[in-house]
Parts: structure tokens; C-alpha cells; sequence
């Protein structure tokens, strides 16, 4: 549920779309469960629907992986999970960091998903002395005078932050100085970083708001199609009699 944007150009150097990039970890979501389930090859339709994305669109993204399917046949399961693996970078490990070990970055270390994709979490980084030496995720919390060195001791190349927004920047500077080029940016704040520093924001809040969005929206035509609608004719029930309740429709 990744969002936000990479502070890239449109394209990648090896003319693979950023939108295209972005669809592939999708399509490999789909194609594991197809994977597990031992499910030898696929149609562009079928794995389209299961990755929620036009048929069309995912032909066009996996022209750029080079992979075209066969007519009659479709695409191998196997074969298209690892070139799509290989063309994110998945085929080798990433060992990540975790900055902020509250609530939420003990929630992140938590998580089995990462190590399975690859993403080894190498170090947990907390400022509070407190937190230093404690046992996260079976991970001994480190404090952030240490930040650098294990960058360098790990050779980490993804940052996760999740500190307060206040700290947040400091925190991305100090990383970008150790030598991180990619940032997972949980708190809910716009990080400056220098050219060549890729940023993902993650933020469950915006989401939510889009989501309130499009509900008020749904509302609100629900409403108009009331409005539009003519009154519907009175039924048995809707006549009550004198001494009963108001009918529903009035007379006109
Ligand atoms: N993106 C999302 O969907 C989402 C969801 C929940 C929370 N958040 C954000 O994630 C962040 C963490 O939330 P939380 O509930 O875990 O907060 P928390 O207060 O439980 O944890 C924050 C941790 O960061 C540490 N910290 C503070 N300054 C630091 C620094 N300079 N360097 C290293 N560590 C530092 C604190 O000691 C603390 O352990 C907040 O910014 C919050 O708004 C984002």
C-alpha cells in the first residue's frame, strides 16, 4: 500500500515507466498466489483481474519486461515471477533500517512479509537511551549515536522512518549522510532530499481521506437520484385511515 512518489524522472534509466514500475509489484502479489497455488500459466485477463489492472495496460508493461506470452497459452507463472522479481531487485537481499521503534516501527520489525520479500531488517534505531539494548521483533534496539556506523557495519541502502514528523527530516539527513539512497517515509511530513535519494511516502491517513472523499461523493448521488426520483405512489399501508398515523404521501 506504498504512496506518494520517488523523486525520479518519469522514466528509468533502462525505459521502464515509473506507472509501469510501479504496477509490477502488483502483478508479482498476483502471480506468487497463482505460484503457490501451482498454477503453471496465465492469460493477460485472468492475471489482470487478480492484480486489479486493465488487460491492456498490463500487456504494455510486460512488452517492457520483454515478455509477450504465448497466443493460445499465455504467460509462464514461474518465468514472469522471476523476471519480475529480477527487474525490481528482488533477487537479492536489502538489508533495511528502521528509524523510530515506537508503536508503529516495533509494528514494521514485526512484520514477517519484509524478510520474505527480501528486505532483511538489520537494525532497529531509537533516540530514547531508554529503548537501547531492548529486544524488538528478537532485534536489540540500538541508539541513534550508533546510526551511521551501522549503515556502514550492515552496508544498508533502505531507510524506513518512522519517528515523530518533528524529527523526521533530521533523521533523513543523517541517513542520506551515512550513505542511504532510498527512503520509506512513514511520518507525515515532505522530506527535502538530494537528487539521486529516493523517497516513498506511506501515509494510512491520506488514503482514508480519499476514501471519505469518494464515499461523501457516493452520498451525494445517492441524494440526486433521490431528488430525481418521483414520489412513489402510495401503497395500502401509506393510506391509514382517519384516526391513524399520517400517510406517507399526502394527498395532493
Ligand atoms: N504512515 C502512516 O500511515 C502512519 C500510521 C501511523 C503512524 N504514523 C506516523 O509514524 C510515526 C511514528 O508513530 P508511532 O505511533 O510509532 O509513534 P511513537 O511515539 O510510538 O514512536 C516514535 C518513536 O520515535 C522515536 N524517536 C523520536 N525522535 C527520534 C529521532 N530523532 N531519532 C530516532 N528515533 C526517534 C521515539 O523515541 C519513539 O520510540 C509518527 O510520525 C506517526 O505520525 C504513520
Amino acid at each position: 500500500m506504498a504512496t506518494g512518489r520517488t523523486h525520479r524522472p518519469a522514466t528509468r534509466s533502462r525505459g521502464i515507466p515509473e506507472a509501469t514500475v510501479a504496477r509490477l509489484p502488483l502483478y508479482l502479489r498476483a502471480l506468487t498466489a497463482l505460484s503457490e497455488r501451482s498454477v503453471p500459466t496465465v492469460s493477460s485477463e485472468e492475471l489482470a483481474a487478480a492484480a486489479g489492472v486493465n488487460s491492456a495496460k498490463l500487456r504494455k508493461d510486460f512488452s517492457y519486461l520483454g515478455s509477450y506470452g504465448t497466443r493460445g497459452v499465455g504467460y509462464d507463472v514461474e518465468y514472469l515471477v522471476y523476471q519480475i522479481s529480477r527487474e525490481l531487485g528482488l533477487t537479492q537481499d536489502w538489508p533495511v533500517v528502521i528509524v523510530g521503534i515506537g508503536n508503529l516501527g516495533a509494528a514494521l520489525a514485526n512484520y514477517g512479509g519484509f524478510a520474505s520479500r527480501g528486505f532483511r531488517v538489520a537494525a532497529l534505531i531509537d533516540a530514547d537511551p531508554a529503548m537501547a539494548g531492548k529486544p524488538v521483533a528478537g532485534i536489540s534496539v540500538q541508539h541513534t549515536d550508533e546510526l551511521e556506523r551501522i549503515i556502514d557495519d550492515n552496508g544498508v541502502s533502505i531507510g524506513v522512518i518512522a519517528t515523530p514528523a518533528g524529527a523526521a527530516q533530521q533523521v533523513c539527513d543523517r541517513l542520506v549522510a551515512a550513505g542511504i539512497t532510498s527512503i520509506l517515509n512513514f511520518a507525515p511530513t515532505v522530506l527535502s532530499v538530494p537528487e539521486g535519494v529516493d523517497v516513498r511516502k506511506v501515509d494510512l491517513s491520506i488514503e482514508l481521506q480519499i476514501l471519505a472523499f469518494h464515499e461523501q461523493r457516493k452520498a451525494g448521488e445517492g441524494e440526486a437520484a433521490e431528488d430525481r426520483l418521483p414520489p412513489p405512489p402510495a401503497t395500502k399501508s401509506d393510506r391509514k385511515g382517519p384516526d391513524g398515523d399520517l400517510p406517507a404521501v399526502m394527498p395532493a
